[in-house]
C-alpha cells in the first residue's frame, strides 16, 4: 500500500495537498520516459486509476510536477472522451537527483493497438461509436485551443465492454496561443501525420488532429492502417498517389513551399481502399482527408455527418456484445444542442 500526498486537479484552487492511498499496482503500458500502472485508489476516493510515472531528465531535474507541460495542459481540460488528470504528486526516483512526476488519470483497460494485436475486430457500429468519441474529444480540444499532436492507436484507451473511449498521452499536446503557432513539422507519428506537416509546414492549426482521427477512424472500420509507409518520403509518395499533386490553393492553405516530388493524377481514396466501405463512410473520409487544412471539416462539423446517424439513434442501438451505445454520447449531443440553442437565443 502506498501512502502519499497529492494535489487534486479541478478541485477548489485553495485545496491543500491531500493524503492519497493506493493498493496493488500492475504495469499496463510504457513509453520513452514513462511507465503507466493500473492501481486501486482508496483515499480520497475509491476508484481504479492509471498512474503515469514520468521520470525527469537531467536537464529538467529541478522542475516541479505542476510545471510539467502535460500537467499544465491537462489541468485545464475535462471531457468524457479524455483520460482526465485527477491528481498529481512527486516521488523520488532511483537516483538521488531523479524525480518521478506522477499523474493520476482516468483508467481504461486496454489501448486500441493492444486490442487489435489481441485479435479484436471492431464491427461497423463500434467503429462509429469510437470514431464519434474521438472526434468529440478533439472538438473539445479545439474549443480550448489545444492540439493533441499524437493521435494514434497506442494513445487511445478503451473499455471495449462498455464501448467507452478516452484520448490519452498529452505529452506532445500544445496550446495554440494565437490561431496558429510555429513548431517543428516532424511531430505526429508518421502514419497519422497530416500532409501539411509531412510537407514541412510550421504554422499548424487544430486541423492536424482531424487528419489523424480520420486515419484512426478508418483503422477502426477496416481493421487495417490506412497510410502505412516506411519513411517520410514514402509517406509523401503514398499521399500523392491517392490525392494527386496538391493544387496552388492547397499549397497556400498548407503554408508550404511547392513540394519537389513527381506529379501524379489522384487515384482517389475509394480506389486506394478497393471500394470496401459504404458511401457515408467515404463521405466522412473525403471531407476530412483533404490536403488544405482550411477546407478540412472541423471536428464539430464531422460529428454532424450522416456517418454517425447510428450513434444518434434513440433508443440507443444495441452493440454486438448486448450492451447499448454509451449514454455518454447522447449526453454530449444534448449538451451541444443546448449550447447551440443558447447561442441562437443570444444572437436574436
Ligand atoms: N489512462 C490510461 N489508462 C490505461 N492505460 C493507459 C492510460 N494512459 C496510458 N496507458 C497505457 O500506457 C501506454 C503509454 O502511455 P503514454 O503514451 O501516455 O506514455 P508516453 O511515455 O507518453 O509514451 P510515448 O513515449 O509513446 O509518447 C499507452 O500506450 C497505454 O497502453
Amino acid at each position: 500500500m502506498s501512502n502519499l500526498t497529492a494535489v487534486r486537479v479541478h478541485g477548489n484552487s485553495k485545496d491543500s495537498p491531500a493524503k492519497i492511498v493506493f493498493t496493488g499496482s500492475k504495469i499496463c503500458g510504457s513509453g520513452r520516459f514513462s511507465n503507466v500502472y493500473s492501481t486501486m485508489m482508496i483515499v480520497p476516493e475509491e476508484m481504479r486509476v492509471a498512474i503515469k510515472n514520468v521520470w525527469s531528465t537531467t536537464e529538467d531535474a529541478r522542475m516541479q510536477t505542476e510545471d510539467c507541460a502535460e500537467v499544465q495542459i491537462l489541468s485545464k481540460l475535462y471531457h468524457p472522451a479524455i483520460a482526465n488528470l485527477l491528481y498529481y504528486f512527486t516521488r523520488d526516483g532511483d537516483t538521488e537527483s531523479q524525480k518521478l512526476h506522477c499523474l493520476v488519470l482516468d483508467f481504461m483497460p486496454a489501448d486500441m493497438a493492444k486490442l487489435r494485436e489481441s485479435g479484436v475486430k471492431f464491427d461497423v457500429l463500434d467503429a462509429k461509436v469510437y470514431s464519434y468519441q474521438l472526434f468529440s474529444a478533439i472538438a473539445y480540444l479545439s474549443s480550448k485551443n489545444v492540439v493533441h499532436m499524437d493521435v494514434k492507436p497506442n494513445n487511445i484507451v478503451i473499455n471495449h465492454e462498455t464501448g467507452l473511449l478516452k484520448l490519452a498521452d498529452f505529452g506532445n499536446a500544445r496550446r495554440l496561443d494565437s490561431e496558429e503557432r510555429r513548431g517543428p513539422s516532424y511531430q505526429v507519428t508518421r502514419f497519422y501525420r497530416p500532409p501539411e506537416l509531412l510537407f514541412g509546414c510550421e504554422h499548424f492549426t487544430c486541423a492536424i488532429d482531424v487528419w489523424s482521427v480520420a486515419c484512426v477512424s478508418f483503422e477502426f472500420i477496416a481493421n487495417s492502417t490506412l497510410f502505412k509507409a516506411r519513411s517520410t518520403a514514402d509517406q509523401i509518395s503514398l499521399l500523392i498517389d491517392v490525392f494527386g499533386y496538391p493544387s496552388d490553393d492547397d499549397i497556400k492553405g498548407m503554408k508550404i513551399r511547392r513540394p519537389r516530388v513527381g506529379r501524379k493524377k489522384a487515384r482517389t481514396i475509394e480506389k486506394f481502399t478497393s471500394n470496401i466501405l459504404d458511401s457515408v463512410m467515404y463521405e466522412m473520409l473525403n471531407k476530412t482527408l483533404v490536403y488544405n487544412p482550411t477546407k478540412r471539416l472541423s471536428a464539430d462539423e464531422v460529428l454532424a455527418l450522416p456517418f454517425y446517424d447510428a450513434v444518434r439513434m434513440r433508443p440507443p442501438l444495441k452493440r454486438s456484445n448486448g450492451g447499448s451505445v454509451p449514454e455518454i454520447i447522447v449526453t454530449y449531443l444534448q449538451k451541444k444542442l443546448a449550447e447551440r440553442l443558447g447561442n441562437s437565443r443570444e444572437a436574436h
